[in-house]
């Protein structure tokens, strides 16, 4: 760690700061960032958009690749105030980044009320033992479309 490591750190947590003190949702912030520079940031805005996908990492992952114009981040790092929750973490590997620095952890989360304990809890049970009821419809309709993209010639994997 670098002491440019707990810059953009530094950076993720003013965030957090900043997005708390304006209302726009829980104190969470983060920063992309590629080639030692920051290329992306942002905070939490929930609650303030009403939208529950708008975690500080991802905000700031949908403006990091809209700015490189890729769906991948693969030559950034990610600064997070907070250890990434679940959505956050599934967001990550799907852009691949080189890395991720975290500041608070899950446990610290979970004590002023970000427990995201009970989505881990759901991942490890099978469909059915889920609190949220998961059906399973329309199968073979569905796997017509995967069935078509398999055969696709032109298309852009990741
Ligand atoms: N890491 C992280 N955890 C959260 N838990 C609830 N919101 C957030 C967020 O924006 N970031």
């Amino acid at each position: 760690m670098t002491e440019r490591d707990e810059f953009f750190m530094k950076r993720a947590i003013a965030l957090a700061e900043e997005g708390m003190n304006a209302n726009a949702g829980g104190p969470f912030g983060a920063v992309v960032v590629k080639d030692d520079e920051i290329i992306a940031e942002g905070y939490n805005r929930v609650t303030s958009t009403n939208d529950p996908t708008a975690h500080a990492e991802v905000v700031a992952i949908r403006e990091a690749c809209k700015k490189l114009n890729n769906f991948e981040l693969t030559d950034c790092t990610i600064y997070t105030s907070c250890e990434p929750c679940p959505m956050c973490l599934g967001a990550i590997y799907w852009t691949r980044p080189k890395m991720v620095y975290f500041g608070c952890n899950r446990e610290d989360a979970a004590a002023i009320q970000f427990d995201d304990q009970f989505i881990y809890d759901e991942i490890d049970k099978d469909i059915d033992g889920r609190q949220i009821k998961f059906v399973q419809l329309a199968r073979k309709d569905a796997l017509e479309v995967f069935n078509a993209w398999d055969a696709k010639q032109d298309k852009k994997e990741y």
